[in-house]
């Protein structure tokens, strides 16, 4: 019998496990459990809805290695008894918003642009309230005391990777490149943590913050232990683990310049890169793939929520709600929405609310609020392609992954929306995917090349018309 792996998204809203063949990357069994909602959360509820999914796959006991890929930025701090200090602030927790001025700002001795050059050249990216380098200031502010706690910090998938090793010493914590990328407090260069920005955040002088443990960096196929003997009774290897997107990115096969675009509870665009991302100015992140490579990113705090809390309000399932779309006109007749639910991190406005305008006498129906909403995201997307184009990098083609990427109306529409050539990979899980590829990297030695199957969905056309609608989009929404 060829060997089985196990892949693991641990993601924002629910843990999806695979038990795949790593031979072929054939899907042999799947489970997920959802994770409660909110922007902080309890890592003892990751655990569950991992071992609850662990029970639903039918056990891993036939299974020769395990890798979790996991929703990026979370942090998670332990005290040194290992006890997890407080909930974990997620991505989307905006309430490091000023934080993460104060720290460009403090980089830069006052100077907001030589700060965000100086943390682009260290770690690739500017902070932004997802990081967890500004959550652990927005702790050293707000919650002195836990802040003095810290033996060690962590992000959700190094935790979890922790816990199935058994969870015995700070010193086994374990990451890799891509999750480390996303601290701020890691430059993906030289592979190196930068404890000068760790100080910076937690307010502590630089030998202080070399005393906290932060997670050994593996490389892309390095052996991060077994899996202990709480959860199965074979021998495991496990992976060092990813972040999300590195992890989707693996699962498609992701070549240098190819990008993807993924559509779930965040919006994510990214492509690979062969050379550190660290010149260049903007939103885009520029964060570490889980290969050796790098990941220009752009993320949205709002996605399939706005789709979501549009069903919710017109009360339809998935069919009814792409049915209503495809009865409305481009502009919904004049109503529009303002998708920013969650705050917004591209455009970078974590204060932002959302509001429905244009509204009127004759627009006020189902079919022209599904559209708008869909409008809405498809245009907060083109956004970011634009945040890409800035920075040199022109994306006219991407593959769409994601769970809102079923929407039939979705697929129809999005091509034009976002004037981009898009392929549709067969709908799957493939975050996970990528995180049972890397686990038979481990095993194996060898990056599998396993087959993707995709559909071309229609080519964008009539972009003028298009342009114009996304104008007068940005004008209202963003101003
Ligand atoms: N059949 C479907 N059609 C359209 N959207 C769907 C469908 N099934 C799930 N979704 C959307 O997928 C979203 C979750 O996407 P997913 O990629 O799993 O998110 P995450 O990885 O952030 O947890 C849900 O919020 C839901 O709106
Ligand atoms: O913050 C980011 C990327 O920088 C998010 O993409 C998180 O990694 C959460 O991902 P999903 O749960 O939406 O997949």
């Amino acid at each position: 019998m060829a060997k089985r792996v196990v892949g693991v998204d641990s993601s924002t809203q629910s843990c999806k496990v695979l038990v795949v063949d790593a031979e072929n990357g054939t899907i042999i069994r799947s489970a997920n459990a959802t994770h409660p909602k909110g922007t902080e959360v309890d890592p003892a509820e990751w655990l569950k809805a991992l071992e609850k999914s662990l029970e639903a796959v039918g056990g891993i006991d036939d299974c020769h290695a395990l890798a979790i890929g996991g929703q990026q930025h979370g942090m998670v701090c332990l005290d040194y008894s290992g006890q997890v200090i407080r909930p974990a602030l997620l991505w989307n927790d905006t309430r490091s918003a000023q934080a993460a001025n104060d720290l460009v700002n403090e980089l830069g001795a006052g100077d907001d642009q030589a700060g965000a050059d100086a943390f682009v050249q260290a770690t690739g990216s500017i902070p932004v309230p997802s990081f967890t380098i500004t959550k652990l200031r927005w702790l050293a502010d707000n919650e002195p005391e836990n802040a003095k706690k810290i033996a060690a910090i962590c992000l959700p998938h190094d935790w979890l990777t922790w816990q199935l090793q058994g969870a015995k010493s700070l010193a086994d914590l374990v990451t890799d490149r891509s999750d480390a990328s996303g601290t701020g407090y890691f430059d993906s260069a030289t592979n190196e943590y930068r404890y000068d920005l760790l100080a910076l955040a937690l307010r502590i002088s630089e030998d202080e913050a070399k005393k906290i443990q932060l997670p050994k960096v593996l490389g892309p196929n390095d052996e991060a232990g077994k899996v202990c003997d709480k959860y199965t009774r074979a021998e495991i290897v496990l992976g060092p683990g990813c972040g999300d997107n590195a992890a989707a990115a693996l699962g498609l096969g992701l070549e240098p310049l190819q990008a993807s675009i993924s559509l779930g509870t965040s919006g994510v665009i990214c492509a690979v890169f062969e050379e550190p991302l660290n010149r260049h100015e903007g939103l885009m992140a520029g964060f570490a793939d889980a290969t050796g490579n790098w990941l220009a990113l752009t993320c949205t705090l709002n996605c399939a929520q706005i789709l979501d809390y549009t069903r919710e309000l017109l009360q339809v399932d998935y069919q009814e709600f792409d049915r209503l779309v495809s009865q409305a006109e481009l502009g919904a007749n004049g109503l529009g929405l303002t998708p920013f639910y969650a705050g917004e991190r591209t455009p970078n406005l974590p204060s932002a609310t959302a509001s429905w305008w244009g509204l009127n006498t004759e627009n006020r129906k189902p079919e022209n609020y599904a559209r708008a909403a869909l409008e809405s995201l498809g245009y907060l997307l083109r956004y970011s392609l634009e945040v890409m184009a800035k920075t040199g990098n022109q994306i006219s083609s991407a593959l769409l992954i994601g769970g809102s990427a079923k929407s039939k109306a979705l697929q129809e529409i999005f091509p034009n929306l976002l004037n981009c050539h898009l392929d549709l990979p067969t709908p799957g899980e493939y975050v996970a995917l990528g995180a049972a590829k890397q686990a038979a990297w481990v095993l194996t030695s060898e990056l599998p090349t396993w087959k993707l199957e995709v559909a071309s969905l229609n080519a964008p056309a009539n972009d003028d018309i298009y342009q114009e609608s996304y104008g007068h989009w940005v004008k209202q929404a963003i101003g």
